[in-house]
């Protein structure tokens, strides 16, 4: 979606905190595909020192056109200790509620698990607190009139009013809030002194036969004070007068342990303005320490109140739940070990834009993901036989094949184990090559299933060669299948399909069976011309997918081996897959939603066309080997490969620490070292949706994070390594 915001930092700590919930909206357009336009006006002290007005007509019309406005606070000592000043920056907050009519300013109040003991209050107390105070806003003692001063100056006045009108429309909002939650009202009054409270219950009582299925409940403002800190659980939905609301949350605020942290959303029937419920906060304006939280809890309110953007604002939260969980929160939170408030913007929005560097899963694009959010649908449907059947072209495309690519619910090992249970006997040999993790499973899985099977170890980081392939096949002619691994993830290690295929079909019978898991979508790769039999991938890895698909490509001798084979297979029995197949259908019920997805992710790949999918990962693997060996870290792999690069950890780094730095203050995920090189090496993927910005952006990260735990190197020289890789 496009939304044009308008920003209205205020004063003192508003443009700090502000700043942070833009960094955050910024965050979530780029990783939801959002664009989000920021305006800025001017408001409070800031607008009178500019233009002499705290509220300008130029501001208000910002307002008025703009989607959202997000707002800071206002306030400024300079007229805090000069009651005499006739302009005031509070008068510009006031007004715009008036103007702009926001007459109800809604207030969350709830505790996060993180930091109870952020609170003085008892854990039992407040553990899972949740209301919301719905505070009238442009009514009440705020605006009543006459208000003044007597000529002769001995006497002040206030006037406090309110219309059946004005309470009727906080009391319906409440009300209908009330409705969608836990079904209770609370109004809090002082109908025992005041006029206006009494007119409130009458109309609340009139209003309640409306709302018959919620609870309607009466506190006196002074009791109420009292019981939101005795038992502040007791509490669904307050609402309340103007001045009774502003005053008692930020008593509330003392529950969840800060003011900084609570949040509102000041709305009327058209505009909605977005603020956190602190002020101004003078003293510490400038200096960074202030908590942000408010601001981004209230950019998180703009989300879901104003664009229905209920996705985008779990995640903000979410990321505010991890900044609590990491400590990384402000003095008035931690007070041992505070971060600033510009950190915790960063820690946030790092967060959301989660960027995941591991070779599996992979980032999923914001259009496949979309597609996977749209209603279910039968899988024999029309609709859905339609796009199964696209997928069956789609992946004939992918593998360079014109026979069969069947489609398995479950990871790529599954599609592996349906290759061996389908095409094989008790007793066959098999040839397994093990150069990592993946190559030994495939081997430890041939022993369980056909009893015989030949391991032929590879070091680490190194591929097998064809003289040695075709020394083992003389060794084992009566080989049924030889299993290897195109891109072995644990290692970043590629083999040549071609060589190795040819050499087996020059002096064997054996099937040639390519676990294509992290190749396929990577590297080039020609599933008829190179003679495969079996070629697997798996959904998580080049296809820009969820985990749980795996595809498995068949020839024609892989389909005739079927015909003699005896191992017991069911679920995973190719040959029934491939039946169903060719019938555009599956043999058991799809993963659906992740079919729908892939259907996505394949036009995807078919616009841009698979030879330039092969060419940019190319490009993207040369940039990122560039980029780390210019920072003097070593590339494990002899023969690198183009879905993911391992580099050995710079001695004297320690993993865990330097991994703690990329994630939590970078937001960036790499994998790490397996077996005897976990803690040695760590694994970056460029594997799927990504593009040269991501290479900077990975490289980058590594520099900070270098910088961070004093390690030399030249501060630049990765980064310049890669911009040089690309742009020469
Ligand atoms: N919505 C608005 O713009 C509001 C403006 N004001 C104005 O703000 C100025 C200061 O007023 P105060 O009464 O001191 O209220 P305040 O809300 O600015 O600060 C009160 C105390 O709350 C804590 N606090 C507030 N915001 C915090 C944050 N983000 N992080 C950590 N701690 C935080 C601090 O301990 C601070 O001393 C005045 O000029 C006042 O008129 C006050 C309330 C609301
Ligand atoms: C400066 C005042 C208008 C503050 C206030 O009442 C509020 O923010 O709710």
């Amino acid at each position: 979606m496009n939304a044009n915001i308008a920003v209205l930092e205020g004063d003192g700590i508003g443009p700090e905190v502000t700043a942070q919930s833009i960094k955050v909206l910024q965050a979530i357009g780029k990783r939801f595909g959002h664009q989000f336009m920021f305006v800025n006006g001017l408001v409070g002290a800031a607008a009178i020192r500019q233009v002499s007005d705290p509220f300008p007509e130029a501001t208000e019309t910002l307002c008025r056109r703009s989607d959202a406005i997000l707002f800071g606070a206002v306030g400024d000592p300079e007229f805090d200790s000069n009651p005499k000043a006739k302009i005031r920056p509070e008068q510009g907050l006031l007004r715009m509620r008036q103007v702009l009519g926001l007459y109800n300013n809604i207030r969350p109040i709830m505790t996060f698990s993180e930091i109870l003991e952020a609170s003085p209050l008892k854990r039992e107390r407040i553990e899972g607190v949740d209301f919301i105070v719905v505070r009238e806003l442009t009514g009440g003692i705020y605006f009543g009139k006459p208000q003044g001063r007597s000529e002769n100056g001995e006497l002040a006045f206030d006037s406090c009013a309110y219309s059946k009108y004005e309470i009727a429309r906080s009391l319906i909002y409440a009300f209908t809030l009330a409705q969608k939650r836990q079904k209770r009202l609370t109004v809090v009054d002082k109908a025992n002194v005041l006029a206006t409270s009494r007119l409130w219950r009458e109309v609340a009582h009139d209003m309640s036969k409306n709302y018959a299925e919620v609870e309607l409940s009466f506190l006196f403002v002074d009791n109420a004070a009292m019981q939101l800190i005795l038992n502040p659980k007791q509490f669904d939905v307050i609402v309340t007068e103007n001045m009774f609301g502003d005053i008692l949350t930020d008593e509330a605020s003392v529950i969840t342990g800060s003011l900084g942290i609570l949040p509102s959303a000041s709305i009327g029937d058209s505009l909605a303005l977005y603020e956190p419920i602190h002020g101004s906060y003078p003293q510490a304006s400038g200096k960074n320490i202030a908590n942000p939280l408010g601001s981004i809890l209230s950019a998180e309110m703009m989300l879901s109140y104003s664009f229905n953007l209920m996705k985008e604002a779990a995640c903000v939260r979410a990321g505010v739940q991890a900044s609590l969980k990491a400590g990384k929160t402000t003095a008035d939170i931690n007070a041992s070990k505070p971060v600033g408030t510009s950190e915790v913007g960063d820690f946030i929005s790092n967060y959301i834009l989660n960027s995941l560097f591991t070779p599996g899963p992979t980032p999923v694009p914001e259009r496949v993901t979309l597609k996977m959010s749209e209603p279910i649908i039968h899988h024999r449907n029309p609709e859905f036989v339609e796009i199964l059947t696209r997928v069956h072209q789609s992946l004939k495309y992918l593998f360079r094949t014109n026979r069969p690519v069947v489609v398995f619910t479950c990871s790529g090992t599954g599609g592996v184990e349906a290759t061996m249970v389908s095409m094989f006997s008790y007793g066959d040999k098999i040839i397994a090559v093990n150069g990592g993790k993946f190559g030994e499973r495939w081997f430890d899985m041939a022993k369980k299933y056909t009893g015989n099977a030949v391991e032929v170890k590879v070091e680490w980081g190194k591929s097998i060669q064809p003289e040695e392939m075709k020394k083992v096949l003389e060794a084992h002619p009566d080989a049924k299948g030889v299993y290897f691994t195109h891109s072995e993830t644990s290692t970043g290690t590629a083999t040549d399909v071609k060589a190795i295929s040819e050499i087996i079909q020059k002096h064997s019978s054996a099937l040639v069976c390519v676990d294509g898991i992290t190749a396929i979508g990577a590297h080039e790769f020609h599933f008829d011309e190179w003679g495969v039999d079996v070629c697997v991938t798996g959904s998580q890895k080049g296809l820009m997918m969820p985990p749980g698909l795996a595809l498995v490509a068949v020839s024609e001798q892989a389909e005739k081996a079927m015909e003699k084979a005896t191992l017991p297979a069911y679920y995973l029995s190719l040959k029934k897959a491939i039946k169903a197949q060719a019938k555009e259908d599956t043999p058991f019920t799809p993963a659906v939603t992740l079919i729908i997805g892939l259907d996505e992710a394949l036009q995807m790949i078919k616009v841009e066309g698979i030879e330039n999918v092969w060419k940019r990962h190319q490009r993207l693997a040369h940039a990122c080997r560039t980029g780390c060996e210019a920072l003097g870290m070593k590339l494990f792999s002899n023969s690198p490969s183009l879905a993911v690069t391992p580099v050995w950890l710079p001695s004297g780094v320690e993993w865990k620490s330097f991994n703690k730095i990329l994630k939590q203050d970078m937001g960036i995920t790499v994998a790490a070292g397996q077996d005897d090189f976990l803690g040695k090496i760590f694994r970056i993927s460029h594997l799927g949706f990504y593009d040269e910005l991501d290479m900077l952006t990975v490289v980058g990260a590594l520099e900070f994070t270098l910088k961070k735990i004093n390690h030399p190197f030249t501060v630049g020289s990765g980064v310049a390594a890669v911009q040089k890789a690309f742009l020469n």
